[in-house]
C-alpha cells in the first residue's frame, strides 16, 4: 500500500495555487443530472472523490468526460438507470447527493444507504424529511432508500440542523417542483452558494442561498451551462497552517478571502501575520505560535474540516488550547495518531485539551480520515526524523497533488508505493 513520508522541513517559502473546491464540485456534478443538455465544468480538482461521483453518473447512463486536467463535460440527456449501488456508495457518502436530482428528473431513485463513517454516524434523516415534505414516498429497506413521486410539490421545510448535504439535496430536488419551496435554517456554506449559482445559470429560480432561508421556485426544465467551481477553502486553510507551523512565508493563490475569515481570524489570534489580497493571502509566521481556543460550527463559524489541522498547529504552540467539536460527534480519531508523534492531548467528551510541546517526533501513523491525514502531514513537517503515514487513500480523496505542492515550497515529503 502506498505511504506518504514526511521529514522535518525548513520554513516553507514561495507560493501555492489552491484547486477547485471538492465540496462544490461533488454537488455540482450531481446537479448536472437535472439538465437535458451538456454542462461544462471548469476548475475541477483531480481527486479520487471526483472520480467516484463520475462513476456514479456513468452508472446512471450519463455521458461524462474529463478534458484537459480540469474540465468535465457532462451530458445527462439520457438517464438509463435510477439506482446507485452499494459498491459505489460505500466509497463516498457524497454520492447520496444524486438522490434529489434523480427524484426531480425521473420521479424515482433507488440509492444505497451511505453507511457509517470514521468521523460520526452521519444520518440522512434530514435529506429524507425534505423529500417527504416535497411529496415523495420514501421506503428504506435492505440497505437501500427508494423514493417515488409523480410530481414533487413545493413546501416549507425547517431543518433541525443546518446540514450542508440536506440543504443541497433538497435544493436540487425543489428546482423542478411545482410551486415554491422554502428551506428554513438552511446551511450557509459558500459551496451552497456555488451550487445555487450553477443551478440558476441552468435556468433554476433560487434566491437566498448563503442565508439561512432559501426560496426555490420550480421551473419546468433546466438547460446547458458553463461554470467554474470556487476555490477550495479547506485546502487553502491547510496550506496556511503549513506556512504557520513551519515558521514560513507563503503566498496562497486562488482563494476567496471572505470564505476563509474564520481561519484567518484564528491564525491572527495565534500570532501569525496574514495579509489579505484580492484573490490570495500571504501567511508570515515569525513570532512563534500562541495557543488559541476553537469551537467548530456551521459556516460562518470555524469549519470542522479545519479542526484536525489546527490541532496539529496547537500541538506545538506556547500554552494550552481547548478545541470543541460541535458538528461531528466522533471527529477526534487523529488525536491518538498525533499523540504517537509526541503531542500532549487529552479528550474530554467533545473537547480536546492540547498542551503545546517542542518535542514532536516522527512515527509510523495512520490517516483515519481525510483531514486527519492532512493534520499528520502538517505535524510531520515539524517533527524530528521520519513520519510514515499509511491509509493515504483518505488524503487522495480531497487534496490535489499535495506532495508536489508542499515540495515546491521546500517541504521534505514524498510518496512510496
Ligand atoms: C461533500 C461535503 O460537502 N462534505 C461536507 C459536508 O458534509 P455533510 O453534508 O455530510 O455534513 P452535514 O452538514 O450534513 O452534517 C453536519 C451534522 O449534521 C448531521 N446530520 C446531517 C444530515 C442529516 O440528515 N442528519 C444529521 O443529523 C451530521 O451527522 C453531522 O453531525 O459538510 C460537513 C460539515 O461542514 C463537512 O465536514 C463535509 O466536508
Ligand atoms: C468530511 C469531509 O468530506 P466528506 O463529507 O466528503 O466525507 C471533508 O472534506 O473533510
Amino acid at each position: 500500500m502506498p505511504k506518504i513520508i514526511v521529514e522535518k522541513s525548513p520554513a516553507l517559502k514561495g507560493s501555492v495555487k489552491v484547486s477547485g473546491a471538492k465540496n462544490s464540485t461533488l454537488p455540482i456534478i450531481a446537479a448536472s443530472l437535472l439538465s437535458q443538455e451538456t454542462c461544462t465544468l471548469e476548475d475541477i480538482p483531480a481527486l479520487d472523490d471526483v472520480d467516484v461521483i463520475s462513476e456514479v453518473l456513468a452508472a446512471l447512463g450519463v455521458d461524462i468526460n474529463r478534458h484537459n486536467k480540469n474540465i468535465l463535460e457532462i451530458n445527462s440527456s439520457k438517464i438509463t438507470n435510477i439506482e446507485a449501488p452499494y459498491e459505489l456508495m460505500r466509497k463516498m457518502r457524497a454520492s447520496f447527493l444524486v438522490m434529489g436530482p434523480l427524484l426531480a428528473r425521473m420521479g424515482k431513485a433507488r440509492i444505497s444507504l451511505p453507511g457509517g463513517c470514521a468521523i460520526g454516524t452521519r444520518p440522512i434523516d434530514l435529506h429524507l424529511k425534505g423529500f417527504k415534505a416535497l411529496g415523495a414516498n420514501i421506503e428504506v429497506g435492505h440497505g437501500y432508500v427508494e423514493a417515488y413521486a409523480d410530481k414533487l410539490i413545493g413546501d416549507k421545510i425547517y431543518l433541525d440542523f443546518p446540514s450542508v448535504g440536506a440543504t443541497e439535496n433538497i435544493m436540487m430536488a425543489a428546482t423542478m417542483a411545482k410551486g415554491e419551496t422554502i428551506i428554513e435554517n438552511a446551511a450557509m456554506e459558500p459551496e451552497i452558494v456555488d451550487l445555487a449559482n450553477f443551478l440558476n445559470k441552468m435556468g433554476a429560480d433560487i434566491k437566498g442561498a448563503g442565508t439561512n432561508n432559501i426560496r426555490i421556485k420550480g421551473v419546468t426544465e433546466l438547460g446547458k451551462t458553463r461554470h467554474s467551481v470556487i476555490p477550495d477553502r479547506i485546502e487553502a486553510g491547510t496550506y496556511m497552517i503549513a506556512a504557520a507551523i513551519t515558521g514560513g512565508d507563503v503566498l496562497i493563490e486562488n482563494v476567496i478571502p471572505s470564505h476563509i475569515k474564520p481561519i484567518i481570524a484564528k491564525l491572527i489570534e495565534a500570532g501569525i501575520d496574514v495579509e489579505e489580497k484580492e484573490d490570495s493571502v500571504r501567511v508570515i509566521a515569525k513570532n512563534g505560535i500562541k495557543s488559541v481556543d476553537i469551537k467548530t460550527l456551521p459556516y460562518p463559524g470555524f469549519p470542522t474540516d479545519m479542526q484536525s489541522q489546527f490541532m496539529a498547529l496547537m500541538s506545538i504552540a506556547n500554552g494550552t488550547s481547548v478545541m470543541i467539536e460541535t458538528v461531528f460527534e466522533n471527529r477526534f480519531m487523529h488525536v491518538d495518531e498525533l499523540k504517537r508523534m509526541g503531542a500532549n492531548i487529552k479528550i474530554d467528551g467533545r473537547s480536546a485539551i492540547i498542551q503545546g510541546t517542542d518535542k514532536m517526533m516522527g512515527a509510523p501513523v495512520k490517516a483515519t480520515d481525510l483531514r486527519a491525514g492532512a493534520a499528520l502531514i502538517l505535524a510531520g513537517l515539524v517533527s524530528e526524523g521520519h513520519t510514515e503515514i499509511s491509509d493515504i487513500y483518505h488524503i487522495d480523496r480531497g487534496y490535489t497533488d499535495i506532495e508536489q505542492k508542499l515540495s515546491n515550497m521546500g517541504a521534505k515529503i514524498y510518496r512510496v508505493e
